[in-house]
């Protein structure tokens, strides 16, 4: 059988051109012509095991068929037994999988709707911050429609991605039979999700890192060379800096004075440690802090990125010059060069260019650890 939940809270993090928040975990119910139902004949949830229940946990599992370049189909699909034998006799198991980008958030929304205890990400970070995103709906937190659900619904993750940062600060391997065992003992923790506002659009959600200019050019590169594992966020980088001109922006945090930050090159900010497949960008960042750490790389050529690389990956590229960093509730990013072309990504997905006003700020859910 399978079962949801839902709920979540939602506090505040700011950046100006785009602002950054922290969130709390809801579950739903979403659409997937390649699911079977949770609760009814109508749903699109795939059951894969099912019992009567005696308050039987209903677990949603979000499996992005495409993840690490289709190695999460095959990992998934071996799991599956031990995965049964597992958590069967005490959860009711539904499968969902994607048939492209943003379907996760829908399957989620829709899950936690249908009151699930739990929501799953299978896959990268990717497939884990659209599971994120589909915790919240126009700014709030979904909530769950059933109303004899006693928990909120919880995120859950199974990292089988290509880079998969957001296990690695939690500590957690690439090993699925590791996550089976914390999801069969269903600890769960309040995990910060940070909330990013731009003049005009709606919130947008994350759980890792948020980031603007070259760093966030060169994920969006990155994504084409996803066979190369790892190494592609390295090539993307160095694809980014063709033609990249570092910019001035106007930075002010905790809701203090506005500041102008001379050439930035990158501006990051962490909830969690890393990004581009190992990179401790943000190596002071904590997703159960209640803030965010904010990393500025300032006038970087190409080659200093290909001399600091090691740094980067290790996390002492703060004792770099031209590198500073700080803890902070929120933050707002003007871009006052008015280029137009300054990239951003969230969790690793591309969001657009910089508006001219971007906060964000921290809001909470809760999770499976
Ligand atoms: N059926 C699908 N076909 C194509 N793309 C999909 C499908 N389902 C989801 N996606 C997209 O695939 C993207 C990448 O997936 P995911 O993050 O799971 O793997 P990854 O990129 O290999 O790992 P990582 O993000 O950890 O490097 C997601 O952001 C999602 O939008």
């Amino acid at each position: 059988m399978i079962c949801y939940y839902n709920h979540l809270v939602v506090p505040p993090v700011v950046v100006v051109g785009v602002r950054f928040s922290i969130a709390k975990p809801s579950l739903l119910r979403a659409q997937n012509p390649m699911a079977s139902d949770l609760s009814s004949d109508s749903s699109v949830f795939r059951r894969v095991s099912s019992s009567s229940p005696n308050r039987r946990r209903d677990l949603v599992f979000v499996v992005n068929p495409r993840g690490a370049n289709g190695r999460t189909d095959k990992e998934w699909k071996k799991l599956l037994p031990f995965l049964q034998s597992r958590l069967g006799s005490d959860c009711n198991i539904c499968e969902s999988l994607t048939s492209g980008p943003s379907h996760a958030i829908d399957i989620t929304r829709e899950a936690i709707k249908e009151g699930a205890d739990a929501v799953i990400a299978v896959g990268g970070d990717g497939t884990l911050h659209e599971v994120v995103n589909g915790f919240f709906w126009d700014g709030k937190p979904v909530a769950n429609q059933k109303t004899e659900a006693v928990h909120s619904t919880a995120l859950g993750l199974i990292p089988l991605g290509t880079g998969s940062d957001f296990a690695r600060t939690l500590g957690w391997k690439n090993d699925p039979c590791e996550a089976i065992e914390r999801i069969a003992k269903g600890v769960r923790s309040r995990i910060d999700v940070g909330v990013i506002s731009r003049e005009g659009e709606g919130s947008h959600y994350f759980i890792n890192v948020a980031d603007i200019h070259l760093s966030a050019k060169a994920g969006y590169y990155a994504s084409r060379y996803k066979k190369f594992g790892n190494l592609c966020y390295v090539i993307g980088a160095l694809q980014a800096f063709m033609g990249h001109r570092n910019q001035d922006l106007r930075i002010k945090v905790n809701e203090g004075e506005w500041k102008t930050c001379s050439q930035v090159t990158a501006l990051c900010v962490g909830n969690a440690k890393y990004f581009g497949g190992g990179m401790k960008i943000t190596p002071n960042a904590d997703p159960c802090s209640g803030s965010f750490e904010v990393v500025i790389l300032q006038d970087f050529k190409w080659y200093d990125f290909l001399l600091k690389l090691h740094k980067l990956y290790n996390g002492t590229h703060l004792s770099v010059n031209n590198v500073t960093s700080r803890n902070v509730y929120t933050i707002e990013v003007d871009d006052i060069s008015g280029s137009g072309d300054i990239f951003i990504q969230s969790d690793g997905e591309y969001l657009g260019f910089l508006p001219r006003k971007l906060s964000i700020l921290p809001a909470a859910i809760e999770m499976i650890c």
